[in-house]
């Protein structure tokens, strides 16, 4: 439904995304990498907000360029996203829908109420923003990308500063819009990825990494995951590196690393996380792990 056919976007500083090739189908993909990996650049290309250097993006064949021309069936929310203070959500959406134009204005309330209850905010829709928490903000900042989004919905680190309930609450509505469409998530909460899409995608210095499984993620920490308990004595003389956590339980310290050969003698063989399969991926950790 959605495919990048070797985009790309260089900047006078340099190459922002070398170009890459993707096919998405409908569903929550979700989008990571350290800062300045190219996520955001990604997703404004994907989004058609900027032309690219190199290649196309094609949402149903046509490229996403000509969709934002022609009136846009993309959603899309930026990392900041800015709502005048004195506006309610409702009046915020009511004028974000107007804007799109083509449709009464009684066609234009019903769509406005159903977002509004998409992402929670029915009860509150009349209070000016102002008084809105920043979790309540970023939603109707979801609200308003939902309502624009036909078959394509992008949102950059929507989760970003979200309190726990919050961010379940907002991923349930971008599950819920990933029924029907391709949503694309940009995050640095692995927990969001993993609770909530089945692929994934991982950009790392404006170059694609990985494209798959969240599973096949965590699979490049396979037979390199390992946990042993130890003493707080042979705890306190243990090189850092490689450890992933150390806890204190009830029998000693039970301890997690990535490492190409068992860390200690006590060490066994665990099922990577996707954080721990992303980090093998980023190449962050050192080789040689503790003991
Ligand atoms: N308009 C621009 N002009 C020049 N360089 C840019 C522009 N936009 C992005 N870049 C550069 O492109 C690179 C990728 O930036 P981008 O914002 O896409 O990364 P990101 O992965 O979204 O980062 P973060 O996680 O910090 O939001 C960075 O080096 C950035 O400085």
């Amino acid at each position: 439904m959605l495919t990048a056919c070797k985009l790309g976007k260089q900047y006078k500083t340099g190459w922002a995304l070398r170009p890459l090739s993707l096919e998405l189908g409908p569903g929550l993909h979700g989008l990571l990498g350290p800062n300045g990996a190219g996520k955001s650049t990604l997703l404004r290309l994907l989004a058609g907000m900027v032309a690219p250097t190199t290649g196309d993006a094609l949402l149903r064949g046509s490229s996403v360029r000509d969709f934002r021309r022609s009136g846009s069936r993309i959603g899309y929310l930026p990392q900041n996203i800015r709502v005048l203070p004195q506006f309610s959500a409702r009046q915020w959406l009511l004028h974000a829908a107007s804007l799109q134009g083509g449709e009464s204005a009684a066609e234009r309330r019903r769509k406005v109420d159903e977002v509004l209850e998409q992402v929670n905010l029915l009860g509150e829709a009349d209070l000016p923003a102002r008084h809105y928490s920043y979790g309540m903000t970023k939603r109707l900042g979801v609200a308003q990308a939902l309502l624009s989004a036909g078959d394509l919905l992008i949102v950059d680190e929507p989760t970003a500063g979200l309190d726990p309930e919050e961010r379940i609450r907002l991923r349930r509505v971008l599950a819920e819009a990933a029924a029907t469409r391709v949503v694309l998530l940009s995050t640095h909460v692995l927990g969001d990825i993993g609770a909530s899409c089945s692929e994934v995608i991982v950009l790392g210095e404006g170059r694609l990494l990985y494209h798959g499984s969240t599973q096949g993620l965590a699979g490049f920490a396979e037979d390199r995951t390992w946990a042993w308990e130890t003493s707080e004595n042979e705890w306190r003389r243990m090189p850092l590196g490689g450890l992933l956590s150390a806890r204190r339980t009830e029998e000693g310290i039970l301890c997690r690393a990535l490492s190409d050969r068992p860390p200690s003698p006590f060490a066994e063989r665990v099922e990577p996380t996707l954080e721990e399969g992303y980090l093998m991926l980023m190449n962050r950790q050192p080789s040689g792990g503790p003991g």
